[in-house]
């Protein structure tokens, strides 16, 4: 644990940044199965809030893996952190000003709350893509699911490792037969309708 730091307070706050992008900061967060169309849905996103001079920022659970949460594997006590660290790198994209679109299973409620808690009121919108592990596993874009039937990948969300649906999100995609465009362009105007991008 640190000790002894402070806080320092700079001129140059969250509301001016805001201000100067002409836009509320928030977090919209992705949580589902591997292969519930997280990534998909969260690129197709950010492409409509760019198209709409939105600043925004992506945040992906493969990607981060890859330098951020590379020392991470996938026991609980792993995702938890990883979900910790993203959760704290949101907090300075928002604080930056920017839309954050992130892309993580995060399978525990808890960890989810803790992002929420970070934020102030009404900055994070727990979106729940709630694709049934069948499909899931039918798609298997990554031939992931197969590996974990297999036994060759253990502690895989959904067959060997548990995953907790959201108990209240902001919103609720369960349209799994429509076309990931066709589901991004919803999403797109729930946030919109809801006044949140
Ligand atoms: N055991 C196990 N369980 C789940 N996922 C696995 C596992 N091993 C590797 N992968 C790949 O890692 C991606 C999930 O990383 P996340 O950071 O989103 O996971 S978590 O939020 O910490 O649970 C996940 O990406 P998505 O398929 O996009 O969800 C997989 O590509
Ligand atoms: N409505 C839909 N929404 C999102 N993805 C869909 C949809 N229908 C089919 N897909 C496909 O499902 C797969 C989801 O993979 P991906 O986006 O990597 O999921 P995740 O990031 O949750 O693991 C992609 O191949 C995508 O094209």
């Amino acid at each position: 644990m640190a000790t002894d730091i402070v806080w320092h307070q700079h001129e140059v706050t969250k509301q001016t940044r805001s201000q100067q992008l002409g836009q509320q900061p928030r977090v919209i967060w992705l949580t589902g199965l591997s292969g519930s169309g997280k990534s998909t849905l969260a690129n197709l996103l950010e492409k409509k809030l760019v198209d709409n001079k939105r600043y925004t920022y992506l945040l992906d659970g493969d990607n981060v893996r890859h330098g951020l949460c590379g020392d991470l594997g996938f026991a609980d006590k792993d995702r938890v952190e990883n979900i910790r660290r993203v959760s704290e790198v949101a907090k300075l994209f928002v604080d930056a000003g920017s839309i954050v679109i992130t892309a993580f299973i995060s399978p525990f409620q808890t960890d989810r709350d803790y992002c929420r808690k970070l934020l102030d009121d009404n900055e994070f919108v727990e979106v729940f893509v709630d694709t049934p592990l069948e499909v899931c596993e039918q798609r298997d874009p990554k031939g992931l699911y197969k590996k974990a039937r297999n036994g060759e990948i253990k502690h895989f969300t959904g067959i060997d490792s548990t995953y907790e649906a959201p108990v209240s999100p902001e919103v609720h995609l369960d349209y799994q037969d429509e076309s990931a465009e066709d589901t991004a362009e919803r999403l797109y105007h729930l946030l919109v309708d809801k006044g949140l991008v």
